[in-house]
């Protein structure tokens, strides 16, 4: 009968919620329990009557009968006892298929350290392509070819013919008709690193990316998110040689009134997309590693998650991804200064020039209107015309610095409320983003030389990598995530019960039935 109970119960709890089936188990155990005392204490009443027949009565039969019915108590305790096993066994194997059910993968660290890594290569990328800019060598190879552009001229007719080609453009024509084939040399070799850089980056992200997701290192979230990193980096190939023959196209080049330059648009989409790949993958990696963190301490883990649940943090939670968009907004805006090259007016500050801000007349300069009707000259001019540009990417830094010198300050007051490692990026948000309008600054008065404006991009880099921490950081759980903490809890509970409580229960039932 108590088996059969214990069975039915065992059964019953594999379909149920793991904290109530802990608790079912263990209540039935206990059930079991004193069922096996209660059998107990009638095979001892059952021994002790027959102690008394024995001693009452010689009679053979009579002693006989006794041992019977003392065996059948005795088997009936033993029977609790393998009942109990079986229950523990069913428990065990709930554990198991409440893991499958849940079909739960979580990617490992390897994933992690190998995505931050790789966006490690596209910061350098960044700051390289930065530098190919700032020398003006960006225009030095004229033609686009994935595969066979990998290897430069070989020997000095394949130089000559590659100076050739450059000597047709508007950049030699127009800018560089003094220079030599060994200026050109160097010109071509930072586009040419810069471009072999691009196809290690493919080769570095692409294949483990196909390995980790074939050896089931990946979790489908994050092969999600490998889908769509892989054709982002696609896609910036494509977008780097948009961007540079906008510069070599002279159609273009007249039609936008410049120098053969590539388009301001370009280059911002250009340093865009590389600022969007590298943030996803800092941010998937970050969330590995995060998790993995998580799941290995549920305890913890709950704690963090009951503050990261609280309404108090709803605020702070909406201000980290403001500054991140603020962030990323005023790193798009310095790309318009770059492409412009409105660094080279204006190098003043903190007033433009005489006064604090431009006429009105200059801001709005009505020859960057391009419609009769003249109803572009707002947007033509604040991202066409150099001194507005400038100025816009003044404001957004002044907005970027005081929004986070705000949220600093905002963050002092709700210090109790913020996770340790939200408050300790906070701080470094603040020092990076003080760093880099000091850069920026600087980069400004001395009319952007190379080493300033390059570590000014760099800069640009280290804040929205901070942000990136500082709203990763203040973000809550994914409910999946959730979900097998919560069950990773009742898994402990369950195996207390079945490790500590059980044992003892198990203990007393083997003693009761010996
Ligand atoms: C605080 C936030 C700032 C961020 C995130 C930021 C970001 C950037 C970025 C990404 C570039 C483009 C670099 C390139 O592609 O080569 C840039 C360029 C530039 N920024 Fe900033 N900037 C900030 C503040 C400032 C400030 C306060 C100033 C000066 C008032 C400034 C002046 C410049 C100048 C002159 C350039 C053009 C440099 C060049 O031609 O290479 N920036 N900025």
């Amino acid at each position: 009968m108590f088996r059969n109970l214990l069975i039915d119960t065992a059964r019953v709890s594999r379909f149920a919620g793991a904290e109530c089936h802990g608790k079912s188990v263990f209540n039935q155990m206990k059930t079991s329990l004193s069922g096996a005392r209660l059998m107990s204490n009638k095979a001892a009443n059952m021994n002790s009557t027959m102690r008394l027949w024995n001693g009452a009565s010689s009679n053979l039969f009579l002693k006989r009968s006794a041992m019977i019915r003392s065996n059948l108590l005795y088997n009936n305790s033993s029977m609790i006892s393998r009942s109990l096993s079986t229950t523990r066994l069913n428990m065990n194997q709930d554990i198991k298929i409440g893991r499958k059910n849940t079909n739960f993968r979580q990617s490992s660290n390897t994933v992690a350290y190998w995505l931050i890594g790789t966006s490690g290569l596209v910061f350098g990328i960044v700051v390289l392509g930065g530098l190919t800019r700032l020398t003006e060598s960006g225009l030095s190879i004229t033609e686009w070819k994935p595969v066979t552009g990998s290897l430069p001229p070989m020997n000095q007719q394949e130089w000559e013919e590659e100076f050739i080609k450059y000597k047709s453009s508007p950049e030699f024509q127009q800018l560089n008709s003094h220079i030599t084939l060994d200026d050109f040399k160097f010109i071509f070799f930072m586009e040419w690193i810069h471009r072999l850089w691009g196809r290690a980056i493919g080769v570095v992200f692409l294949a483990p990316a196909i390995y980790f997701a074939a050896r089931g290192r990946t979790s489908p979230h994050v092969n999600k998110r490998l889908f769509y990193l892989c054709s982002l980096l696609g896609l910036q190939g494509f977008v780097g040689w948009w961007m540079v023959k906008s510069g070599l196209d002279q159609k273009q080049l007249d039609e936008r009134k410049s120098k053969p330059t590539v388009s301001q648009y370009r280059l911002t989409t250009h340093l865009g997309t590389a600022f969007v790949l590298y943030l996803g993958m800092l941010w998937t990696g970050f969330d590995i590693l995060k998790e993995n963190k998580w799941l290995k301490d549920p305890t913890k883990s709950l704690e963090l998650f009951k503050k990261l649940d609280s309404v108090k943090l709803g605020p702070l939670r909406k201000m980290s991804v403001f500054l991140l968009g603020l962030s990323f907004i005023t790193a798009m805006s310095g790309g318009m200064v770059a492409g412009l090259d409105a660094g080279w007016i204006y190098n003043t500050w903190p007033k433009m020039g005489e006064t604090w801000f431009p006429s009105k007349r200059e801001l709005m300069d009505e020859n960057f209107a391009r419609r009769d009707d003249k109803k572009d000259l707002w947007w033509r001019n604040l991202l066409e015309n150099p001194t507005t540009v400038q100025l816009v990417h003044r404001t957004f830094a002044t907005a970027a610095f005081l929004s986070v010198l705000y949220v600093h300050m905002y963050a002092i007051k709700k210090k109790p409320y913020i996770p340790k490692n939200a408050q300790t990026s906070l701080h470094a948000l603040m020092g990076v983003v003080t760093l880099q309008a000091l850069l920026g600054i600087t980069t400004l008065l001395y009319f952007v030389p190379v080493h300033l404006a390059s570590t000014h991009q760099a800069g640009a880099l280290a804040l929205v990598t901070v942000s990136l921490m500082f709203m990763n950081q203040l973000r809550k759980p994914r409910l999946q995530i959730k979900n097998v903490i919560n069950s990773s809890m009742a898994s402990q509970l369950k195996n207390s019960v079945n490790g500590g409580t059980a044992k003892r229960i198990m203990t007393e039932a083997s003693k009761l039935a010996k």
